[in-house]
């Protein structure tokens, strides 16, 4: 703190107050300046009363009462006014160009500053002006005109040979380490904020001090490095709680908050900031606000609120641009693009970002721009980058796309072959069982056909086997058919007389054979011709049907000859029944074809088989027919009309010495049974007599 030139003894009272003030007790310091001032009020202590007054406005400006600040420096400058030494004047317009600066009226501020730089530059005070040279540097920068800012304070640090001054040159480099930042170069920011801290640090208690620690603990944040950046927070606490520094208190603690904020602590952190804005409102200062209102973004955008980060964005912008705090609407409007470039609204970010750098442009030279360009093409950089994702991306999920489109018609493709395969599986099933079904008709239809064919063919066989086995002319069987008869009937007939079969028998297991012979046939032909023949032995044939039963074997043996085997019959029957036929036939008018009705007779030779009963098997049906056959031709040869036969005979292995007639001498018979339609066996006139 510059000391005030007062040469009145009583500024010396003061002295002490400064000191209090500056060891870190403003309170005491300002009740006891307020007593001060009322001691010299009223008496002719002109000049220690404006020098009171002049340190009450120093004081409350500290302790942002700028109000009160306000009246004491026009009062103090009011009472200088009234002495010849400019020197003092120039203090107070000094402190009246850093209280508006503070309640951001920067005009005002500027006039001030360059009243304080006239009286000083008359006054040949070199240190003066150089302080003056800061002051308006720093409120140039709040403005964000760096180009001339930095300038001035080029010409402080390098060219005024008071810049050796520590106050000075510490002010100095900590507003070129703001400008610095503002312009986005930390390195260098970094650099003369570090050199600030060293000179300010020198002095026993520095308002500038506190901000320097503040801007050191902003770039941290920046660096993302909040231990650090709380350190420099919590050193810049302690200048400002030294003095009372209550605006600047309250926007340490929003940085701690934001700080908190950013680490994860939000609720602390909130709570921090929004006091300081509840502080800053109450009290009115701009300055405040707008840094508040910074803050607030900042922290809502870390905790992506994004709409109460636009909020105080919008704010803070409507504020600075009433105040004319360029600078600071630069840095909404960075805060805005580095929301929206967050929120990926990247064509939006980039407008903010153009309009930033276009609001700084008419204030700024190389060094602004071109950091602000560098931002610009980094953000282009970024914003195609982050296009070339999504494009990438966009890409993907159209490959991806692709992919699931491709599937889709694989699985539809898919399914349609399954639904096809299905449906013709179906229709292969339906059609299979279909010709099954055909296939199962035809082959009924079929079989019933052939059963059919098999039949007609049966019946074919049949008739044709009728037509060999039967006689055409009569109906009856002929010789042929005989042959497969006969031999079943021999056995069983033979067999009937073993022991096992006698008694069930009974003696009705015989065959009754009879050879039968029409007499003088050949004279029917010859007189009535060979029709009334045929017609003669179709009605013979059926006086043989008449008598004999179907059962009967009925043969017609060739011309006009019919054998006869009765089958299962009894051989003391035989007699009775060939009588019986001898006597049809006998009886019987056959009708001719010429007309004529006629009688006739036939002649029968017989033979029950088996002949000896006691060995059935003794002789065969050849010898039993020759036999039969021989009885026939005996009948002939003993008249005709008649019939001869045997019934039984006992067959002997030797030669009959005696035999009874021809017969059992020609067929070894030893004893015979011979019956005989005519008076006695002694009337049969054998055939080998
Ligand atoms: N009409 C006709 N005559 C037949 C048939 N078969 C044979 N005859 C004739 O029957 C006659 C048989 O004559 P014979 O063998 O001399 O016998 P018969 O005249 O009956 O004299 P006996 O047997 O001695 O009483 C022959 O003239 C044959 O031609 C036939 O189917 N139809």
């Amino acid at each position: 703190m510059l000391p005030l030139t007062c040469s009145s003894s009583e500024c010396g009272q003061i002295d002490p107050v400064i000191s209090q003030f500056q060891s870190g007790k403003p309170l005491e310091a300002s009740t006891q300046l307020d007593g001060l001032i009322d001691a010299f009020t009223g008496d002719a202590h002109t000049e220690a009363l404006a020098a009171a007054y002049f340190y009450k406005g120093r004081f409350s400006r500290l302790q942002s009462a700028y109000d009160e600040s306000l009246i004491a420096f026009e009062r103090s400058l009011e009472l200088f006014s009234t002495l010849e030494n400019p020197a003092p004047k120039a203090s107070v317009y000094s402190e009246l160009a850093r209280l508006h600066r503070a309640r951001c009226e920067f005009s005002d501020a500027l006039e001030y500053a360059y009243l304080a730089l006239n009286t000083y530059q008359i006054l040949e005070d070199a240190s003066g002006q150089a302080e003056q040279k800061v002051i308006v540097s720093g409120i140039l920068i709040s403005q964000g005109r760096f180009e001339p800012a930095l300038a001035l304070l080029q010409h402080v640090l390098k060219e005024e040979p008071v810049s050796q001054e520590p106050a000075v040159v510490g002010r100095a480099l900590y507003y070129v380490g703001t400008a610095y930042m503002q312009l986005e170069q930390y390195q260098m920011a970094r650099q003369y904020l570090k050199d600030a801290v060293e000179t300010l640090k020198q002095l026993p208690n520095s308002f500038f001090l506190g901000e320097a620690y503040i801007s050191k603990g902003k770039l941290m944040l920046r660096q993302a490095n909040y231990a650090e950046a709380k350190g420099w927070f919590a050193n810049a606490l302690s200048v400002f709680a030294g003095m009372n520094a209550s605006a600047e208190m309250h926007l340490t603690h929003s940085l701690i908050g934001l700080a908190a904020v950013r680490e994860g602590n939000v609720s602390d952190g909130m709570k921090a900031i929004s006091q300081a804005m509840d502080f800053a409102l109450q009290r009115d200062i701009v300055p405040l606000q707008l840094e508040l209102h910074l803050v607030h973004a900042q922290a809502m955008r870390m905790t992506d609120a994004h709409e109460e980060a636009l909020m105080h964005i919008r704010q803070g912008q409507e504020l600075a641009q009433k105040y004319g705090q360029i600078g600071m609407q630069a840095e909404f409007l960075r805060e805005k693009a580095d929301l929206l470039f967050q929120m990926k609204n990247y064509r939006w970010a980039y407008q903010a970002q153009e309009k930033s750098q276009k609001l700084s442009t008419s204030l700024v030279d190389e060094l602004r721009i071109q950091p602000l360009l560098q931002q610009s093409a980094q953000l282009q950089v970024e914003r195609q980058a982050e296009s070339i994702d999504t494009l990438k991306r966009d890409k993907a999920i159209e490959l991806a796309r692709a992919e699931q489109r491709n599937l889709r018609n694989m699985l539809i493709l898919g399914s349609l072959v399954s639904l096809l395969m299905f449906l013709f599986l179906l229709y292969s099933r339906y059609n299979h069982r279909r010709q099954n079904l055909l296939l199962k008709r035809e082959v009924k239809a079929r079989t019933a056909e052939l059963e059919q064919k098999n039949k007609q063919l049966k019946d074919a066989y049949k008739t044709l086997e009728d037509a060999s086995l039967r006689d055409p002319l009569t109906g009856l069987y002929n010789r042929y058919y005989l042959k497969s008869r006969l031999p079943g009937e021999l056995k069983r007939a033979q067999f009937a007389y073993t022991a096992t079969h006698a008694e069930a028998d009974e003696g009705q297991s015989d065959l009754l054979c009879f050879l039968i012979d029409i007499d003088y046939f050949k004279a029917i032909n010859d007189e009535h011709g060979h029709l009334s023949g045929d017609r003669f032995l179709v009605q013979f044939t059926r006086i043989i049907s008449d008598v004999f039963r179907d059962t009967d074997l009925q043969i017609r043996w060739g011309g006009e000859e019919f054998l006869i085997i009765c089958r299962q019959s009894c051989r003391t029957k035989m007699a009775a029944l060939i009588e019986r036929f001898r006597q049809a036939v006998k009886s019987h008018i056959f009708e001719l074809e010429d007309g004529a009705r006629i009688s006739a007779t036939c002649s029968i030779g017989f033979c029950a088989f088996p002949l000896d009963i006691q060995q059935p098997f003794k002789m065969q049906w050849e010898q039993a027919f020759s036999i039969m056959d021989d009885c026939l031709y005996a009948a002939k040869l003993s008249g005709r009309d008649c019939w001869v036969g045997l019934l039984e005979a006992t067959i002997s292995d030797k030669p009959i010495s005696a035999p009874a007639n021809p017969l059992a001498g020609r067929y070894k018979l030893s004893s015979v049974n011979i019956a005989t339609s005519l008076n006695n066996t002694a009337s049969i006139t054998w055939p080998y007599e």
